[in-house]
């Protein structure tokens, strides 16, 4: 009860209009039907300056036919998305001076120079109208420009801003990427975590944590000191956040030491405002209201990962009422918080907090040998989830083989990434163990022509086969790149050009960057799920860009897919 109850920080008028909202988009499925209809977009609403919300509320009840529908969402509300103004951001120019060096000139670069404009498209700043009236708007004030990933996803991400701020830093636009960190710290500072996104539905829970690895990039861009100052409270703030009752787990080996990781949880038990009218019936198979609220807190919870969804987090991968997101522990959320305590280790020693410094040093040492520990399959070579039993707390778990959940998937090679970002003196792994986890991920399954696929199943999932998401390639050519073997560089470079050339194919089809692509058929993009695939795209930007800018791209090298 007191997990769930946190969410009070929402005031009465935020909850009165998410309740309206809902309701909306109930009415509106009844009277449009499910053909393209998308439940967000409701939750999205403002309601028009001067009208009165129990009026709206009031009205509702009169509404029977489609067109009676279409007349009232336009009486009381404004387009969703209309909140968020648009921003030319003042960093960015046509061609910045030391724009990818090694990318000739050419189509690649042409194309570059396209997808590099696109940031102009997606940068918005919050309307003043929402601080001065939150009981009107879902979506939530920030104080700087942002950047949004496209399309239906109006409002700000928190794991998609690291691949939009890599992006940007490509692209020499380092005032939005400052922008774009000190958003994400204002909402630690407001709700004490970065939320999933910048809406008041979202303020439940989070996604996965990439904060300090956003102020590491910026800092290393820029060497600004007074960054490393400005965020070190809200990053020790989110740290006790992902190490909280709520998401640590204590798991005892066999010699009888405890290990402490983390798993995802959110504070919410009810269905997600953006997909209610998806959620409840879902929840309309089961019988009780404990099962249909603890499927809700599932399903939030896996949101909360950020592969929402996946076979990845079902015990039948065909059941979404089987989610037991929170009774497991994800390898990649475990290394994004290693990073996270390993970055603010060496933060606190720049900015002289000798004493913080070693305490975290101290963290992300023990949270190595956990990951170590608990996670690493050696037979497999790579990194399994670990699934505990669903069937009560045990306080501290005791830790079984057969536990480790050896389906594979993209995090499983996650770890591999801390190659790249070796911030503290001890590298996560060696050579030669990057070595066994490259054969393995060779001969995983998830390797195809367009790309590492997200896992071997295809459920109809979006975060499933046929399904690669640009941060999950991102994640793991940076890590293959920097684990110090040749063979190793070798593959990276390959799945970045693939992934280059599936990227330009499809948009030279289509006129647009997409979400996720499919990685058995070059130059076409992803689908499966519960929305339609979205067009954009911040992170699919953010990660060609950075592809572009790490391998180059010499003007004789062909960039259309192969036939
Ligand atoms: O509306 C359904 C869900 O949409 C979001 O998830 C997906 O888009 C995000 C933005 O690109 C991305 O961060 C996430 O990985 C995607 O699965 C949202 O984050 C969910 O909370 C929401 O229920």
């Amino acid at each position: 009860a007191r997990m769930m109850g946190s969410v009070a920080a929402a005031s009465e008028g935020d909850r009165a209009l998410l309740t309206l909202l809902q309701r909306v988009q109930s009415e509106a499925l009844r009277a449009l039907g499910p053909h393209d209809f998308d439940p967000k977009f409701y939750v999205d609403l403002p309601l028009v300056p001067g009208a009165d919300r129990a009026a709206a509320e009031a009205a509702l009840s009169s509404v029977g036919t489609r067109e009676e529908m279409e007349a009232y969402v336009a009486r009381y509300f404004d387009p969703a998305g209309s909140d968020l103004l648009a921003a030319d951001p003042p960093d960015f120019q046509a061609e910045p001076r030391g724009f990818l060096p090694r990318v000739g000139a050419g189509e690649a670069r042409a194309w570059a120079l396209e997808v590099h404009a696109l940031w102009k498209d997606l940068a918005r700043r919050v309307a003043p109208a929402v601080a001065a009236r939150p009981d009107r708007h879902t979506l939530l004030p920030l104080p700087g420009r942002v950047v949004v990933p496209g399309s239906r996803f109006r409002e700000v991400y928190y794991w998609d801003s690291y691949w939009v701020v890599r992006g940007l830093l490509v692209s020499k636009m380092y005032d939005t990427a400052k922008d774009i960190v000190l958003n994400l710290v204002y909402l630690v500072e407001e709700y004490g975590f970065v939320l999933n996104g910048a809406r008041s539905y979202y303020t439940n829970r989070s996604q996965p944590p990439l904060l300090s690895s956003m102020v590491l990039e910026l800092y290393t861009a820029t060497g600004d000191l007074d960054l490393l100052r400005r965020t070190f409270p809200s990053l020790l703030k989110e740290h006790s956040f992902w190490v909280s009752e709520l998401h640590n787990v204590a798991i005892m080996d066999n010699d009888g030491c405890v290990h402490n990781l983390s798993r995802y949880q959110a504070m919410w038990n009810k269905p997600r405002p953006e997909s209610a009218t998806i959620d409840e019936e879902l929840a309309s198979k089961l019988n009780s209201t404990a099962a249909k609220e603890k499927l809700y807190h599932q399903i939030a919870s896996t949101a909360e990962t950020g592969w929402d969804f996946s076979s990845r987090w079902m015990r039948n991968p065909t059941d979404m009422t089987t989610l037991v997101t929170t009774f497991i522990i994800p390898v990649d959320l475990n290394t994004f918080i290693f990073k996270m305590e390993r970055d603010i280790a060496v933060f606190a020693e720049l900015i002289g907090e000798k004493a913080t410094a070693e305490v975290f040093s101290q963290a992300s040492k023990a949270r190595h040998t956990a990951i170590e520990t608990i996670l690493w399959n050696s037979e497999m070579e790579q990194w399994l989830d670990y699934w505990l039993p669903i069937d009560g707390n045990q306080g501290v778990y005791k830790w079984e083989p057969k536990s480790q959940n050896r389906n594979i998937f993209a995090s499983n090679f996650v770890p591999l990434w801390l190659n790249a970002h070796n911030s503290g003196s001890v590298p996560f792994l060696d050579e030669a163990k990057s070595v066994g986890v490259m054969r393995s991920l060779h001969t995983s399954g998830l390797v195809y022509p367009a790309g590492i696929a997200t896992s071997v199943s295809k459920t109809g999932q979006q975060w499933d086969f046929p399904n690669g998401w640009a941060p999950l390639q991102h994640l793991i050519v940076e890590g293959l790149l920097n684990s110090g073997s040749t063979e190793a560089k070798k593959f990276a470079e390959d799945i970045a050009t693939s992934w280059v050339r599936t990227n330009y194919t499809a948009y030279k089809s289509t006129g647009a960057m997409h979400e996720k692509y499919d990685v058995e058929a070059c130059g076409k993009s992803g689908g499966g799920g519960e929305y339609k695939s979205q067009t954009g795209f911040g992170w699919s930007n953010g990660v060609l860009l950075s592809f572009l800018e790490e391998f180059g791209w010499s003007q004789d090298k062909e960039i259309v897919c192969p036939s």
